[in-house]
């Protein structure tokens, strides 16, 4: 199915029948991925009395609950109410799904005992600076990453003036492999949400940060077409299954 799309005074085509999924599966083993020191989600048939919910069991149904963090265990798409006193939920700020979109793959670099993507390597590597969205996919690039359980590794993080340039360039969606955009233990200071939103002196409301995404090698670098698409949750955060779609001319 082809479609034509005119923004911004451009003509893309795009090819809806050829999704490329960059979210990763939920799952209730320990194959999910996991940060923030939990353990991994659950799901199971719900019980009453002796009787098991599961068709396997002599129920009519399978009917499982799952318990989950969005932060913690799933490709999950944000919005300030992360970081704000005040409630914001994704539902009321995400009102649009489809951005034009960049992927880069970058290497962070070793400064001290952290690894970072700075400002200069983003600026040196990104090549549409009128991109909606930004995602960026971490080398090395490996399928662990699917079930990497991510607790206490100190992973790469976005310097902050790294996400200031992001922010002053308009990008209003960011994606990111990791857990998180900012150091794991940074002692609350969230330095790049806090750059990426301008928060609290000029809030940008409508912008996402969509985190624990994987970006299979076969997807080059490059100007995609992205469908961001958060379940409906009144929540900070909620799962998300991000897809991009190939510019064909
Ligand atoms: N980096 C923060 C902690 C943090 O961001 C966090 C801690 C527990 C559970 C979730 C967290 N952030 C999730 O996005 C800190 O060290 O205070």
């Amino acid at each position: 199915m082809l479609a034509s799309i005119s923004h911004k005074g451009h003509s893309y085509k795009i090819d809806f029948s050829k999704p490329l999924d960059i979210s990763i599966s939920l799952r209730g083993d320990n194959k999910n991925p996991m940060a923030w020191y939990l353990q991994h989600p659950e799901i199971e048939p719900v019980i009453d009395g002796d009787f098991i919910e599961k068709v396997s069991k002599g129920s009519s149904v399978n009917f499982n609950s799952i318990w989950f963090n969005p932060h913690a265990h799933a490709t999950h798409t944000e919005c300030v109410g992360h970081i704000s006193s005040e409630l914001n939920t994704i539902q009321q700020h995400l009102k649009t799904f489809f951005f034009k979109a960049e992927l880069i793959s970058l290497e962070p670099q070793q400064k001290g005992d952290n690894l970072v993507f700075t400002k200069k390597q983003i600026s040196e590597k990104l090549k549409n600076i009128d991109t909606e969205a930004l995602v960026i996919r971490t080398l090395p690039n490996y399928i662990g990453k699917i079930s990497k359980d991510h607790s206490h590794t100190n992973w790469p993080y976005i310097e902050e003036d790294a996400m200031i340039l992001i922010r002053e360039l308009g990008i209003k969606h960011f994606l990111t492999d990791q857990p998180s955009v900012d150091k794991e233990k940074d002692d609350g200071k969230l330095l790049a949400h806090r750059a990426f939103w301008d928060y609290p002196k000029n809030t940008r409301f409508d912008a996402t940060i969509t985190e624990l995404i994987y970006v299979p090698n076969k997807i080059e670098d490059g100007e995609y077409f992205l469908n961001l698409q958060p379940a409906s949750f009144e929540n900070d955060a909620a799962p998300c299954k991000p897809v991009l779609y190939k510019i064909i001319d």
